[in-house]
Formats: structure tokens, sequence, C-alpha cells
């Protein structure tokens, strides 16, 4: 039985396949900024980022999510990161309503998605592969999304895709240049960020998480064309409620960037 998001294969379950689903840094977390320590080391070494334009993106549905497979050089590193990370894919979870879909949560309140950029530590590992299970191997930026009347134009590009690719498996190809720095917040230099795990199965404990405190603006109708992708085939279920519940902070340390 594959995992998923449903009554019997959802988050409460995977712990039988993943026992790291009780690790003391699993992911994502309640962000409360209160409790928070703002560390000025994270403002002493700026978080950078270097992306590149994406010369044919590959946009697909594995049938959980919405992912767009990155080859070029883009790269980030400073703010709590040794060496340099190299992102290699990004995707969302969303939820079938507007309150819900996000898996870190601020102050217990979900946005209505998330958007995860996914990078590999490219210093010390050759590959996402080799890096996805060390603890030093990823990082992971978590942006909110919230709802606005205007559409989000870096996501424009995707939305306006998304019915081609609406059945698992399906793959295509975003033809223009597409450069992933267009789905950041304006201000990047506010940010949490703790030591957690990928939130989806194998659930490594590998990941530092950076979420920004800005969330990116979205409309109704793009929330409406990711709710429309397909677990599966022609008549299958939508993908919503794709998200794993807060899991415990125990003794880590949420850290940010800004009082
Ligand atoms: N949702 S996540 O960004 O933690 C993730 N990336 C790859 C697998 N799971
Ligand atoms: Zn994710």
């Amino acid at each position: 039985a594959t995992w998923g998001y449903g009554n019997d294969n959802g988050p409460a379950t995977w712990v039988k396949s993943f026992p790291v689903a009780a690790g003391t840094r699993q992911s994502p977390i309640d962000i409360v900024p209160t409790a928070a320590k703002c560390d000025t080391k994270l403002t002493e070494n700026p978080l950078t980022v270097n992306y590149s334009p994406e010369p044919a993106m590959e946009l697909c549905n594995p049938g959980l999510s919405v992912k767009a497979n990155i080859k070029s050089k883009s790269v980030i590193k400073g703010g709590p990161l040794e060496g340099e990370y190299k992102l290699e894919q990004f995707h969302l979870h969303w939820g079938s309503a507007d309150k819900q879909g996000s898996e870190h949560t601020l102050n217990g309140k979900m946005f209505p998605a998330e958007l995860h950029l996914v990078h590999y530590n490219a210093t010390k590992y050759s590959s996402f592969g080799e890096a996805v299970d060390k603890p030093d191997g990823l990082a992971v930026f978590g942006i909110f999304l919230k709802i606005s009347d205007k559409p989000h134009q870096g996501l424009k590009s995707l939305t306006d895709v998304l019915s081609e690719v609406q059945y698992k498996d399906k793959s295509i190809n975003i033809k223009q240049e597409y450069n992933p720095v267009c789905l950041l917040p304006d201000n990047i230099n506010k940010y949490w960020t703790y030591l957690g795990s990928l939130t989806t199965p194998p659930l490594c404990e590998s990941v530092t998480w950076i979420v920004f405190e800005e969330p990116i603006e979205v409309s109704e109708d793009q929330m409406k064309a990711f709710r429309a992708l397909c677990c599966g085939e022609c008549g299958s279920a939508p993908i919503v409620d794709n998200y794993r519940p807060p899991l415990p902070l125990g003794n880590r340390q949420l850290r940010a960037s800004f009082q």
C-alpha cells in the first residue's frame, strides 16, 4: 500500500513503513514567532540566492502534488547554511478550501497552500540522492501562499498549463525561459529556520528549513487550478489536502533572522 493523504494511507499511518516519522526532528512544525530566538549570525551572513533561467522546465504530476524539475545551476548559500545548496525541484501542498493547505502553520494558522523549493548540499554531496539522508544534506525554502484578487505572475506560467498535467505521470515542458526566482517573496531577509525533515516519506531528517515570513499572493482561480489536478487517470480523485499536519518542535531551537 503506497502512502498518501487518505484515511487508510495518510500521515498517521506513515510510521508503520517509515519509523523515522516518530523521530525528534520531524517537519512541518507550528511556527510561534515569540518562541523564536533572533540570531544575529543569520543577518551577518545574509541568505544569497543565485537562480538561473531554466530553458525548458519540466513540470510533472507525480500523483500527490505538482513538481518542477530543475536542471540549471540555481544555488543558494549563507544564512544558516554552510556551503552551496543547488535547487533540485519545487512543488506545492494545498487544501480543498482556503482555510487549510499549508504544512507549516503560523501561531496555529494554516495558509491555503505552501510552496517548497528543495535544494541539496552540492558542496558536500554529488547528487540529491546522495544528500537526501544526510543530516546536512538538504535545504528547503517554505513559502506561504495567501489569496489576493490578483494572480501571481510567476506562478501564472504554471497554473495556466496545469490542465496539461491533470493526470498522474503526465509531464510537459514550460517552453519560455523560466527563472524560479520569480516565486520568491520580495523580502527574503525575514525568515525562520530550524532543523527538520522531509514532510513526505521517506521523511529523512536531513532538511535545514528556511520558512519566509512574507507570503506570496495568488488568486482564487490559481488555487482552483491546483485543486483540479488528479491523483490518477481521468475520473480519479482531485489532489487536495496533500499536507502533513505539524509535529512537535521538541528540544529544537527555532531561530529568526529578524526581530
Ligand atoms: N515536502 S518536502 O519538501 O519535504 C519533500 N521534498 C522531497 C520529498 N519531500
Ligand atoms: Zn513539500
